[in-house]
């Protein structure tokens, strides 16, 4: 008999049909209102769930008590509680490095956007402000020979690097737990203290995962160390930053500007400070949404749910202990 699997997010007819000749699949296209009961009533004999963003704590997994896998859709996995997974032998495995270029690329252009101000010039033109030529306080900062400091230097930070090293001749500081020696031969990129980037860098670009000791990483103090110029990036997770920190540094004159892709609460609030702030860029988390990169996602994560559930070693397991203690 198949192993019963959830699917709850909406993924490519190529990616479900390879689960279904593995699996007999419950499908939700989305997780709503109307379909939460009727997840949790199929949830009671599920083996396997594959998708994103769901909370997986103690309280969803007294819910589930035939889980063996839970695949996320994603590389962050700040939204499974690890250890109590770990603790009922059950398989997590996220979606890393297939979206590390996607990922660099949106940082990077949220970068440049709000450096060059791209955003609030083409409300100018499409409002039909644009009547003579752009003066001195329309103006950008460049980019190119910038100082940039990457807090966070894994997959992605590597791929920001990249394109800042070769591209935009752009001097790199980091800062991780533990130097990468590859990207300091690669990027020639400069290991420092989390202080030591906020004084120095001209771009701050944000990319830990959230975990206990990654929360409000970046505060009022790191702010404070900031150059006035700086711009700040945050691709990580919302709650990394103290987000009122960060709105009173804007409104301070502490750093120039901010460009955000995360949110502590996504969707973020329409009276939230920054979406009346010029000197904020904001996207909708969208990191790695591209056509091509999403189907690698969902193509990855069903490989991890569908090994897991043979009993085969999934690609990119979180919690290899499960997998070795159990098997
Ligand atoms: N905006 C978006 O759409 C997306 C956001 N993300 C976010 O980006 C995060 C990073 O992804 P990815 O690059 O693949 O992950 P990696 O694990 O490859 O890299 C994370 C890096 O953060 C460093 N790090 C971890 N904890 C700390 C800490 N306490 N202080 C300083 N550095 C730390 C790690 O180094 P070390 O272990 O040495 O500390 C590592 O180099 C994801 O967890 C997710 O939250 C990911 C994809 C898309
Ligand atoms: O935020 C996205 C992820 O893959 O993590």
């Amino acid at each position: 008999m198949k192993p019963k699997v959830i699917v709850y997010k909406k993924v490519d007819s190529t990616v479900l049909d390879y689960v279904r000749e593995n699996c007999e699949v419950i499908y939700f296209e989305k997780l709503d209102s109307d379909s939460l009961p009727t997840f949790y009533q199929e949830l009671k004999d599920a083996e396997g769930i594959l998708g994103s963003g769901l909370k997986v704590d103690e309280q969803f997994l007294e819910q589930a008590p035939d889980l063996k896998i839970v695949s996320n859709i994603s590389v962050g996995y700040d939204n499974l509680d690890i250890p109590e997974i770990t603790k009922r032998k059950i398989i997590a495995t996220n979606t890393p490095d297939v979206l590390n270029d996607s990922v660099a690329d949106t940082i990077f252009g949220l970068l440049l956007a709000t450096a060059r101000r791209m955003p609030e010039l083409n409300q100018m033109v499409k409002s039909g402000k644009w009547t003579s030529q752009v003066g001195e306080n329309l103006y950008g900062v460049d980019v190119h020979h910038k100082t940039l400091g990457i807090i966070g230097m894994g997959g992605i930070g590597s791929a920001i690097a990249k394109r800042a090293h070769f591209g935009f001749d752009m001097p790199i500081l980091y800062h991780n737990r533990s130097r990468n020696l590859e990207v300091e031969q690669r990027f020639q990129a400069t290991y420092c203290t989390l202080e030591e980037i906020c004084q120095q860098a001209d771009f701050i670009c944000l990319m830990t995962p959230l975990t206990s000791k990654t929360v409000k990483l970046i505060g009022e103090k790191e702010f404070k160390h900031m150059k006035k110029s700086a711009i700040f990036v945050n691709g990580s997770r919302g709650a990394t930053v103290d987000e009122d920190a960060l709105v009173r540094a804007l409104q301070n004159g502490d750093i120039l500007a901010a460009g955000l892709d995360v949110f502590a609460q996504e969707p973020v609030s329409p009276e939230h400070p920054f979406l009346f702030m010029d000197n904020v860029v904001t996207l909708p988390h969208i990191g790695s949404a591209t056509y091509e990169t999403r189907l690698k996602m969902a193509k990855l994560a069903a490989e991890n749910l569908v090994l897991g559930l043979q009993g085969k070693l999934p690609p990119s397991l979180i919690n290899q202990e499960v997998f070795t203690k159990v098997r």
